[in-house]
């Protein structure tokens, strides 16, 4: 290619994937659905009750199935061309860095402290970083954390970038114990110094960390403002604790804390509240054009992720249509064949492809560049009118130093560097203030959204709908690298959290429907945001469904068709089945994560998403609200030397366990009631039969984790007190039951 057309030479390709397999099995059960549901409507059994039940929920999956047909129809992933990059630019532009954390139990300092040294470790010049931690928690521990983390970065980030180390989160580059080679041969004979020396301050840092958890640490010098403050009700604390004064390239990036004003009565709106405290914070003190954020336990696994991203983003295509470049969520230290289904590696592979090749992948929360002015409300095709100050600051709050920035930021006008960060602490402490955004549109039209526990995806929503796109980035080596779930009890509160969160939206104004009635949401893409916004309400569906085969079995009844017709249901679960464990198999994983996996999605279905669902029902009554359930993170510590028991199913007295231990219950008793012969006489419209008692021992089979808990001692033993709730439930279904038999 010739010099000087550099502009027009694309950094980065988007690549259609072909996965015609699945689009024939996903077509196949596509006519098997809609044969039954035809076939329900022309026999005339639709009129007993267990069929039309079979019907409504069977017509629910059916338009589910629409729905997720479109979103995985054209897959498509990007290649990133880093060569080119350099080509195009001349000078890297400003990122900031955002990290979140809410609790230092919950969420172990030291695991914050290792995604913030991968970051500062970044394969990008250091004086165009800034890297921002905001302490939810307000934890002098996590604070001392993060001043300790500072000076052992001074060596750490060197070092990483000396020998061209791949893994910056010193947790996971030790991990091993065995010294890697160096990638740099050349450099080896003082690698196994440094190597040593490295190791050694690491595990001082890790000592120190740990002592001052266990210990109460003297709350004197910085800490000193510490000794007043309770985790949420407190003064905002911005400390500067490392600031890269000359502008070095090869020094460290500046380190921001931040543990935003809290006060009792005030809404503080979880993560997405603290994102928008680090937009203005970072905006009064860097102001960078992108702003790359991660959930504290999510380390950079590949230091070059920001030139990836950048790619897609500084594209002469991408720069006018891609808001944020998302990396996939990806996590170390899984169990196993995943046991919890909580590795996400095929909904990844599939659906976020599938969304890829639509307007775009939704925003995860975590491992995203964000474009700064779209943050701000921007739309693509804008022209930036000068906007009147007044206006402005109806939208983005009274400090007059930050709406300057918001307008450089809007415009695009480089920042001028501070010559001290140090300067803009007071104003800085107004904007991350807990009224400052009072009258404002934040979290309405500017920052990240308010009103659902699934802020990101909402927040990637309204950026859909003013019509930008995004892309998925995903570069060849892991970007990064997260902790998951560790037990089935974080992963119920997780899960309840995103369904709820994510139906929340659905039926709140903000939903895809009106955003692509009113907005510019592509048709295709909205079905896509349907799809994902309503895993709270297959619960409902698929709770009717679970208890259809008992009702059956109790009354002699059927819902299946008869005859020839039971061939369509037999024929859709053996194709279901058989493509879903294919499309299992082409990405790697194993038979037992399939089966695991489907195991665990109707466990979760079932209560977690049922609970998500009823959550935002007493929301909408106004009864109770909903909250942000922070995530247990492991501690590197504790992880080790996994015992016997890791991904065996623990249970606790929550009610979420109920449905599942109910269904579980009533199957085992149809079950005993199909093979003693107690069931009454048929009636019309044929008995119950091997449908039924298959359907019955599928979910038996399904919810094998409940019944090992039925007899299980301790935490893996199911409460007594939610067993005895449970036999109730199922005596009082079965009273139900036999009452229809006499009408
Ligand atoms: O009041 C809060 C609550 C949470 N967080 C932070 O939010 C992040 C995500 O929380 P986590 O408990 O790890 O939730 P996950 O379910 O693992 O997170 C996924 O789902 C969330 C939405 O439900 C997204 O915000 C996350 O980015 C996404 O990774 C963490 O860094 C927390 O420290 C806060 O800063 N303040
Ligand atoms: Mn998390």
């Amino acid at each position: 290619m010739k010099m000087g057309n550099e502009s027009i030479v694309p950094l980065y390709e988007k690549i259609w994937m072909k996965h015609r397999f699945s689009r024939v099995m996903d077509s196949c059960t596509l006519i098997l659905l809609l044969l039954l549901l035809c076939y329900r409507v022309s026999s005339h059994t639709v009129h007993t009750f267990p069929c039309f039940l079979a019907f409504i929920c069977e017509s629910w999956f059916t338009f589910n199935w629409i729905l997720l047909i479109n979103t995985k129809w054209t897959p498509s992933y990007t290649k990133t061309f880093l060569d080119r990059l350099f080509l195009r630019v001349h000078e890297l532009p400003p990122i900031d860095l955002f990290v979140t954390t809410a609790d230092p139990v919950l969420e172990p300092p030291i695991i914050t402290v290792n995604t913030v040294l991968s970051l500062l470790a970044l394969d990008y010049p250091a004086n165009k970083l800034a890297c921002y931690v905001s302490d939810d928690g307000c934890s002098a521990i996590t604070f001392y954390a993060l001043v300790e983390a500072s000076k052992f970065a001074k060596l750490w980030v060197p070092f990483c970038k000396k020998y061209n180390i791949q893994v910056r989160a010193p947790f996971r580059y030790f991990s091993d114990h065995t010294m890697p080679l160096p990638h740099n041969k050349k450099d080896s004979p003082g690698f196994t110094q440094d190597w040593f020396k490295m190791k050694e301050e690491y595990e001082q840092l890790s000592h120190k960390i740990e002592n001052a958890a266990q210990k109460s640490i003297p709350l004197v010098g910085d800490l000193a403002i510490f000794s007043t403050t309770s985790p949420k009700n407190h003064p905002a604390i911005i400390k500067v604790l490392w600031e890269n004064k000359d502008g070095v390239s090869d020094g460290l990036p500046h380190l921001i804390y931040i543990s935003r004003e809290k006060k009792p009565q005030h809404p503080h709106h979880y993560k997405a509240g603290a994102m928008n405290v680090l937009t203005r914070v970072s905006g009064l003190m860097t102001n960078a054009p992108f702003i790359l954020n991660v959930d504290c336990d999510m380390y950079v696994n590949n230091p070059k992720v920001a030139l990836h991203g950048l790619c897609i983003l500084l594209d002469s295509k991408g720069e006018k249509e891609v808001a944020f470049a998302q990396c996939a969520q990806q996590f170390y230290d899984g169990f196993k064949d995943d046991p919890f289904g909580n590795q996400l590696v095929a909904l990844f592979v599939y659906m976020g492809a599938g969304f890829g090749g639509l307007q775009g992948m939704v925003y995860a929360g975590t491992n995203c560049i964000h474009r700064r002015k779209v943050i701000y409300g921007v739309s693509p095709h804008h022209n930036i009118q000068n906007g009147k100050f007044s206006e402005m600051e109806r939208v983005f709050g009274t400090s007059k130093r930050f709406v300057r920035s918001v307008v450089d930021a809007l415009e695009g006008k480089a920042f001028p560097r501070n010559d001290n960060l140090c300067d803009a602490l007071e104003a800085a402490s107004e904007v991350a203030s807990c009224r400052y955004e009072h009258g404002t549109a934040w979290g309405e039209k500017a920052g990240w959204m308010y009103g659902t526990t699934s802020e990101d995806v909402l927040t990637g929503l309204k950026i859909h709908i003013k019509g930008w796109g995004s892309e998925a980035c995903s570069p060849d080596s892991v970007a990064f690298m997260g902790c998951s779930p560790q037990d089935n009890l974080c992963l119920m509160t997780q899960q309840k959290r995103w369904a709820g969160g994510l139906f929340d939206i659905l039926i709140s104004k903000n939903s895809p429907i009106f955003g692509t009635l009113f907005g510019k949401l592509q048709f295709r893409q909205c079905l896509a945001y349907v799809w994902l916004t309503s895993w709270a309400l297959r619960s409902v569906f698929e709770i009717c469904y679970a208890a259809l085969p008992a009702y059956c079995i109790i009354t002699n009844s059927t819902f299946f068709p008869k005859e020839i017709g039971l061939w369509i249901p037999a024929t859709l679960f053996m194709i279901y089945n058989i493509s879903t464990l294919t499309e299992y198999l082409k990405t790697g994983l194993s038979i037992r994560t399939w089966w695991n996996n489907h195991r665990m999605a109707r466990i979760t279905t079932m209560n977690a998403w049922f609970f998500g669902f009823l959550a935002i029902l007493l929301k909408r009554l106004r009864i109770s609200d909903t909250v942000f359930e922070v995530t247990t993170k492991i501690s590197p510590s504790s992880s080790k030397g996994a015992n016997e028991n890791a991904g065996r199913f623990i249970f606790n007295n929550s009610p979420i366990f109920l449905p599942g231990t109910t269904i579980l219950l009533l199957q085992l008793t149809v079950l005993v009631i199909y093979c003693l012969g107690w069931q009454p006489p048929v009636r019309s419209g044929g008995g119950s039969g091997v449908g039924e008692v298959f359907c019955s021992a599928y979910l038996v089979v399904c919810y094998w984790p409940f019944f090992k808990g039925l007899f299980g001692k301790g935490k893996y033993g199911i409460p007594l007190s939610t067993i005895c709730k449970s036999t109730v439930l199922t005596f009082l279904f079965l009273h139900l039951c036999t009452r229809t038999i006499d009408i």
